[in-house]
């Protein structure tokens, strides 16, 4: 059976999409998962998305990892999927929909999406790093010499290591250039390389960068290898709410497998 796919990118974290609403998508294929993810053999992508029914609201987000696993929240997948609900129809300007971290809110304006991501009470402050989970888990930590870092090699050992090990963590390598914006590099998991921008992982710089006091604002800006990302928020008593991802979301190309 033909297959038809989207390719979406969001601050060049980008993304086969597949609308699943009739479930014809082969759901636990972990290989076909990661050949269409494949940059060589197959369509190229950091991960996969389905849009999937729901019931009670406008759609279900499914997302997969490009080594082919379901995996935690995708910040700018979750926008990605936004922007392609749009497209086919499903939603106009705004959304209400699940994914594995629960119910997420969501507003589209032109190629701009902001996603409300979940509240975050939680946040280890630990001697070199910052360790929170936005939906995905994230370790965070400076690096001043972000431009000529090897993210490859040093967030694979991080990833790897003690205390995240096989489950493993993102890793996120920040570097202040102002008290509103600080430039990051992440090192994703189930991709197990640097990908362009990360949108959970500019949503836990920008937590860890207030917790940590390394900034009084609560509207940030994320500068990625891929663009730039908005994070803005309210503290309350040590929770972080009312939190917003915002960047372009954008559709690349639309083909049949
Ligand atoms: N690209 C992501 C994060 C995707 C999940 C991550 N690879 C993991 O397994 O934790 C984003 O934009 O948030």
């Amino acid at each position: 059976m033909q297959q038809t796919f989207y390719k979406y990118q969001g601050t060049g974290n980008d993304f086969v999409m597949i609308d699943n609403r009739q479930q014809t998508f082969d759901k636990n294929n972990t290989k076909l998962v990661s050949a269409l993810c494949d940059r060589r053999f197959g369509i190229g992508a950091d991960g996969l998305i389905l849009l999937e029914h729901h019931d009670n609201l406008d759609f279900k987000m499914v997302y997969y990892n490009a080594d082919g696993n379901e995996s935690s929240m995708c910040g700018n997948g979750g926008r990605c999927l936004v922007a392609f609900a749009k497209q086919l129809g499903v939603i106009d300007d705004k959304a209400v929909f699940e994914a594995i971290d629960g119910l997420h809110h969501a507003i589209i304006d032109g190629d701009i999406v902001k996603l409300q991501m979940v509240d975050v009470d939680t946040i280890e402050k630990h001697e070199n790093h910052v360790f929170l989970d936005t939906g995905s888990p994230h370790h965070v930590q400076f690096e001043n010499r972000i431009d000529v870092f090897d993210i490859k090699k040093e967030g694979s050992r991080i990833r790897y290591g003690e205390p995240y090990n096989e489950a493993g963590s993102n890793v996120n390598f920040v570097k202040k250039v102002s008290d509103q914006i600080f430039t990051v590099r992440t090192y994703e998991r189930g991709v197990e390389n640097e990908t362009l921008s990360c949108g959970t992982g500019a949503t836990a710089v920008a937590l860890a960068m207030h917790a940590i006091n390394e900034t009084t604002d609560n509207l940030i800006t994320l500068q990625v290898p891929g663009g730039e990302l908005q994070v803005s928020f309210e503290v309350e008593n040590g929770l972080y709410k009312n939190v917003w991802l915002i960047g372009a979301a954008k559709l690349v190309f639309k083909g049949v497998i």
